[in-house]
């Protein structure tokens, strides 16, 4: 590691100064703006209110000058190149913010080891645990003073240090497990055993979730409960350079992740609104950027580009929804590397030029609008979308030629024309109420049932006295049967998951106005002017004085009869549950869309 720094302090643990203004990158002016106390970020540009911190207006600084989570020298020199370049300044002079960090780049020496061989296949493995604990340390002082947490890295090992210390700061402060939106093209999910390359920039992700662990706290034993995140609550976009192990782990542990493909699919617009309606509107939300998510064509200095990847502008409209939400405490900025300039020095300007666009810190108001139309609100995720995130691509990153391609992406050089063509596709997923639309079902296929079974045994009856049959014994049974056929398609739509409000109020509807008019029917039938069902059973069955016993016809005419008037009675009863049960899964279906629209 050959660190550099702005101020050649030797690091220590101690906490973050509270004095604003205080990390001076360069020249840059210390001058300090003056809070309102607002509970909002960003006071200059946007009106986005926090919804978790108590201090928005301040910005805990994190420099991480470290590279031990990889094997390429020169990515713990960007925080100093991004400082230099004004990144912090513009926080601080144009959006309004009061900086508080210390005034150098942490390189951490005292807490690397002269001899620290692999453990676990993992390489660097004390230096790397050390140094994510003093992170999570530091970063933990700066969030649970309600302060937005931004860290300039480093390798992305350094976020089991950030996102350790965020999860701990917030769970004590706001009583809230975090989210975490990973944004790179490689998942870092890798556990010790499934890493190829034994890189630890590699794993972090792993080690947060609890899928790796380990007890000696000299190699990340140190992660408490406290400093873990929920596999439920990571989202990945970007990805598209996903080791076979990872893979894995991503479809056992149902992981959502927006690959490039889901991307060129559905355009960042709507895979910001499945992602951030994943996550919920009530979850505080750390974002980890890996500069390595944005295509080499932006950001070519970092240790593994990989083509095919967002656009800048998509990079910082990723941010900027994630700002919008008011629900972000901290972010990392990871894996920009100055010494890594492919073909010119121009890579490393750029790289490091895109590393400071990327700020989910501000929003221009005239865009206030239209990003809080998208983003603000999210949209419920669409599992027909997120399910297949993973698959689609395999066979594209299988193929470097295609995998090039797959962004739809075209450069011509000299005028850079980037150009991403959006196969749009609007996918609804509606909320249906599971228990009552089970309860539904249920109750409306006992009732059908029994209407079919009872006029079915009418119409026997009526066949065997030699009478003629009414039109509305085969009237009712013929409700029922479309009843039952109703149901049967409703369980079809439910399994294939396109069950739509419409086809259940239209096929309601008309099952209503059927059932109806069989329940009329049977009203009159039972109470009305000419010889009612009622007043004939009330008289000679319910009515027979005294009620016939014994071992005669008599009695068994007797039984029969009463089992015929307690199946009118019982039709009636079933009729009336069916149409007000045929009512209740209307306006259920009306519910279920006015809640998506
Ligand atoms: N943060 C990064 N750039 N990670 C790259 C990881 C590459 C590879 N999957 C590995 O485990 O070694």
């Amino acid at each position: 590691m050959s660190p550099s720094r702005i101020s050649e302090e030797p690091d220590t643990a101690a906490p973050p100064s509270k004095t604003a203004g205080t990390i001076k990158p360069s020249s840059a002016s210390t001058r300090s703006f003056s809070s309102t106390g607002s509970r909002f970020f960003g006071m200059n540009t946007s009106m986005v209110e926090s919804k978790f911190l108590s201090h928005p207006e301040e910005l805990g600084i994190v420099a991480v000058g470290f590279s031990g989570g990889q094997c390429k020298p020169g990515v713990d020199a960007a925080p100093s190149a991004l400082i230099e370049s004004g990144l912090l300044t513009q926080l601080r002079e144009e959006l309004g913010y009061k900086l508080y960090g210390d005034d150098q780049v942490h390189l951490y020496t005292d807490l690397v080891p002269k001899d620290d061989p692999p453990h676990r296949n993992m390489k660097n493995p004390r230096a790397v645990s050390s140094v994510t604990r003093r992170i999570a340390d530091q970063v933990y002082s700066h969030a649970k003073e309600g302060r937005l947490v931004l860290t300039l890295g480093g390798d992305h090992s350094i976020a089991i240090g950030t996102i350790g210390g965020t999860a701990k700061a917030i769970r004590e402060t706001v009583g809230q497990d975090i989210a975490v939106i990973w944004v790179d093209a490689h998942a870092d999910i890798n556990t010790p055993e499934t890493s190829g390359s034994g890189n630890i920039h590699g794993m972090p992700v792993s080690f947060l979730t609890g899928l790796a662990r380990e007890d000696n706290e000299d190699f990340f034993g140190w992660l408490k409960p406290e400093n873990r995140i929920s596999v439920k609550k990571l989202v990945y976009i970007g990805l598209r350079d996903v080791d076979a192990g990872e893979k894995r782990i991503l479809r056992e542990n149902g992981i959502k992740a927006f690959s490039m493909f889901d991307i060129d699919r559905h355009g960042i617009g709507r895979v910001m609104e499945m992602a951030l309606g994943h996550i919920g509107t009530d979850t505080p939300i750390h974002l980890s950027f890996d500069v390595d998510a944005l295509d080499p064509m932006w950001a070519p200095s970092t240790g593994t580009p990989v083509r095919g990847g967002l656009t800048l502008r998509e990079g910082d409209y990723i941010c900027e929804c994630v700002h919008e939400t008011g629900s972000l405490v901290a972010v990392d900025l990871v894996e920009v590397n100055p010494s890594l300039a492919p073909e010119s020095d121009i890579g490393a300007h750029e790289t490091v030029r895109a590393g400071c666009s990327l700020r989910p810190f501000s929003v221009d108001r005239e865009h206030t609008h239209t990003i809080s139309s998208v983003c603000g609100s999210p949209q419920p995720s669409s599992q027909e979308v997120t399910s297949s995130a993973f698959e689609p691509d395999r066979r594209v990153l299988s193929n470097p030629l295609i995998r090039n391609t797959m962004a739809s992406s075209t450069v011509t050089s000299g005028s850079l024309v980037y150009e991403r063509r959006i196969v749009s596709e609007r996918v609804h997923k509606y909320h249906w109420p599971a228990v009552q639309l089970n309860i539904w079902m249920l109750i409306m296929l006992v009732a059908a049932c029994t209407i079919i079974g009872v006029f079915s045994t009418f119409i026997q009856i009526q066949q065997t006295l030699l009478l003629g049959v009414p039109w509305y014994f085969p009237y009712y049974i013929t409700v029922g049967a479309l009843t039952v056929t109703f149901i049967i398609l409703l369980l079809w739509l439910i399994f294939q998951r396109r069950l739509l409000p419409s086809i259940v109020m239209i096929g309601g509807f008309i099952l209503f106005v059927l059932w109806l008019v069989g329940l009329i029917v049977i009203s009159v039938q039972l109470w009305g002017p000419s010889g009612s069902v009622s007043s004939n059973c009330n008289l000679v069955v319910f009515g027979a004085n005294p009620q016939p016993t014994g071992q005669s016809e008599h009695t068994l005419a007797w039984l029969q009869q009463r089992s015929i008037c307690q199946s009118w009675q019982a039709v009636f009863a079933f009729g009336v549950v069916g149409a007000i049960f045929l009512l209740w899964i209307m306006v259920i279906a009306y519910q279920v869309f006015a809640d998506d629209s």
